[in-house]
């Protein structure tokens, strides 16, 4: 029989994307498999979902403000009504299981899938657990995990640790891109700056900052994506350096990274944990600027595990200048030795195999309700 899956994550890429590489995997291996993905209105997932071609639903959902305030009843109104919304679509959509990889979204929807005794799988992507998460891990069957440290956070017997499987997904693509497609030149070593889904201005204003000397660089090349809410104003703001380089390609948002990440030579960015499982399961040395901004400082604590095994540098933001980020990058970018060593360190990292596990889980968790 063939599986009918509810998959559900939103908010950014980082939980987007490692849903969008499961179901992958399962269409491979069960190309009759029915697949509903759940998102979010507000989140990233509307951009990129419909463009997979997946059935798509969105409900309403929003955050949890971290001071108290009027919007947490709002939030949690909305949480009711999604709730009952999820229950209608899973009715009707009769999944064997529901799979949920965070963000708010995912917490309407494994709950209502819970309420219901449909079972029900998390993964959780980062070292720290997030909120969602935690809320939804006493109701659910089993809980993928990507770092071991992450086991201690949930119910013992129902963490596995599967990776992200993100990570798989990358390294089984083959790439078509060529740095050409830039004007770029094959040989020369390439740096892809980032600030994860959604952009960094800190990261952005240190490339703004450093620009005009990266663009005398001759033995150096950089693709910069800015994030999409940054793009203007960073143009902008190098078109009136009069930065005109060959060098340096400025770009809102990739939605071909499974393609470019194999040809680059070094990352920087920040360390949200898909970005980590992809360059792990890649081998690709990095620079990591932790975003400040996310619960219990998780960024820095993923981005602290690669640095202990030499697969990473990391400048915490409030280092983080551009004279800082400049040498670090053409350092690193100067020294092929160094970033083989790099590269290696972060390979043993990575779970090139995380969809496959994932995907076994599922069917575990399947076949033992089905017993009872
Ligand atoms: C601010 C915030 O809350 N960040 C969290 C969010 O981040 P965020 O979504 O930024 O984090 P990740 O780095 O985990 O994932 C970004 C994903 O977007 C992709 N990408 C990015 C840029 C681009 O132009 N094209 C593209 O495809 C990356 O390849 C990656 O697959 O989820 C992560 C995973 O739970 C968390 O670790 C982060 O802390």
């Amino acid at each position: 029989m063939s599986m009918r899956l509810i998959v559900s994550g939103g908010g950014t890429g980082g939980h987007i994307y490692p849903a969008l590489a499961l179901v992958e995997t399962l269409l491979k291996k069960d190309p009759d498999a029915k697949v509903l993905y759940v998102g979010s209105f507000r989140g990233l997932e509307g951009g990129i979902v419909p463009k997979t071609g997946l059935a798509f639903k969105q409900l309403h959902v929003q955050g949890f403000s971290r001071s108290l305030s009027l919007t947490n009843f709002k939030t949690i109104s909305l949480f009711i009504k999604a709730v009952k919304e999820a229950k209608k679509i899973i009715a009707d959509f009769k999944p064997d299981i529901v799979l949920g990889t965070g963000g708010y979204v995912s917490g309407a929807v494994l709950y209502a899938a819970q309420r219901m005794h449909i079972p029900t799988v998390i993964n959780e992507q980062n070292s720290i657990a997030g909120m969602t998460n935690k809320f939804l891990s006493r109701g659910a069957d089993k809980i993928a995990i990507s770092f071991p440290n992450a086991a201690s956070q949930f119910p013992k017997d129902k963490v596995v640790m599967t990776g992200n499987p993100r990570g798989q997904q990358v390294a089984e693509k083959k790439s078509t891109f060529s740095l050409k497609d830039f004007s770029f030149k094959e040989k020369l070593p390439t740096v892809l700056i980032f600030g994860g889904s959604g952009g960094a201005l800190a990261i952005n204003q240190a490339v703004v900052d450093f620009a005009q000397r990266f663009a005398k660089q001759t033995q150096m090349q950089a693709i910069f994506v800015t994030g999409k809410k940054y793009f203007a104003s960073v143009s902008e703001k190098l078109l009136n350096l009069d930065v005109h380089s060959t060098n340096l390609a400025v770009l809102p948002y990739l939605d071909n990274m499974d393609d470019v990440l194999p040809k680059i030579d070094l990352l920087v960015s920040r360390s949200g944990a898909t970005t980590l499982a992809e360059i792990t399961a890649l081998g690709i040395p990095s620079i990591l600027v932790p975003s400040p901004n996310v619960t219990a400082n998780h960024q820095e604590k993923n981005a602290r595990q690669l640095e202990e095994a030499g697969a990473a540098q990391v400048i915490v933001e409030s280092e983080l200048t551009s004279a800082k980020l400049y040498h670090d990058m053409t350092e690193l970018l100067s020294d092929s030795a160094k970033l083989a060593r790099m590269a290696a360190k972060a390979k043993s990292l990575g779970h090139p195999d995380a969809a496959d596990r994932l995907y076994d889980l599922l069917l575990e968790v399947i076949n033992e309700k089905q017993k009872h």
